[in-house]
């Protein structure tokens, strides 16, 4: 059976007299990979942060892993979600297996469960610990760093993922191999949910099972990237994926 992972209902979000987000509703199934899309200031990153409990709606209801977000405690809640940003956030004091182990250590995992996983972790990302886990992370590259980001959200096996631009910063070969390996991830990583926020019409085309296309804060389109990309249903979705078009014909 499937099961509702995320739910919005009627959800609305205003900063001070701004609405960014009017009336959003939807609802994400356990084990999908969402990608979000949008032109800058859609209400992305909002949305995303509101399912973690990082920005509060102003009304509507949010229920995450069939919790109402009203009722959550949520330093608990961010514990079982995972988050991977741009600017990875790496603590550069710590060495790398320090880095992905700092949430097990909080939730006082003995050492060697500790070691064992950030071997495993290190291994999923395609890092070698015998090289990486006693570097610090200014000895790694960009893409690297960003690989020790995914391992550090995966460390306590959260069911829900959420991608917050993680890649935009990188070159577009390194984005392009974390791009195959996240999906890789996801389909070796059985019923985890992925919520990939994204500017690139590519990376959202390739990643999503089902792609979510925002404008103004309110829903364009959410569907597979087959319906999306040829049968748009708004004209912001059509000139969007025109862009594609153009960029491919020039
Ligand atoms: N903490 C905040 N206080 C006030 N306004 C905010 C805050 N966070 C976001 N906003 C505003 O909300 C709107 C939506 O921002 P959001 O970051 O969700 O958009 P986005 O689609 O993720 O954009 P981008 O692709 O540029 O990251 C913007 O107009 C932004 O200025």
């Amino acid at each position: 059976m499937t099961k509702e992972i995320i739910k919005f209902n009627h959800v609305n979000k205003k900063f001070g007299k701004n609405e960014v987000i009017k009336d959003l509703s939807f609802s994400i199934n356990e084990g999908e990979f969402i990608t979000v899309l949008g032109s800058s200031g859609s209400g992305k990153t909002t949305t995303l942060k509101m399912i973690n409990g990082l920005e509060t709606p102003t009304a509507g209801q949010i229920i995450v892993n069939n919790e109402d977000l009203k009722n959550a405690n949520l330093v608990e809640l961010r514990r079982h979600i995972g988050y991977v940003v741009q600017s990875i956030g790496l603590f550069p004091h710590m060495t790398i297996s320090q880095n992905i182990a700092v949430t097990p250590k909080l939730l006082g995992w003995d050492q060697k469960k500790i070691d064992l996983k950030v071997k495993d972790l290190l291994e999923i990302v395609g890092l070698d610990n015998e090289e990486y886990a006693k570097r610090y992370p200014t000895q790694l590259s960009g893409g690297q760093q960003q690989r020790v980001g995914v391992a550090r959200a995966l460390s306590t096996n959260p069911p829900l993922m959420l991608f917050d631009e993680p890649f935009s910063a990188l070159d577009a070969i390194t984005r392009q191999n974390l791009q195959h390996e996240v999906k890789a991830l996801h389909q070796k990583l059985a019923k985890k949910t992925f919520f990939f926020v994204t500017h690139d019409i590519n990376e959202a085309l390739y990643l999503g099972d089902r792609v979510m296309v925002m404008n103004h804060g309110q829903i364009e389109q959410f569907d597979t990237p087959d319906k999306v990309a040829n049968h748009p249903a708004t004209k912001y979705v059509k000139d969007l994926i025109g862009t594609i078009r153009e960029n491919q014909a020039s």
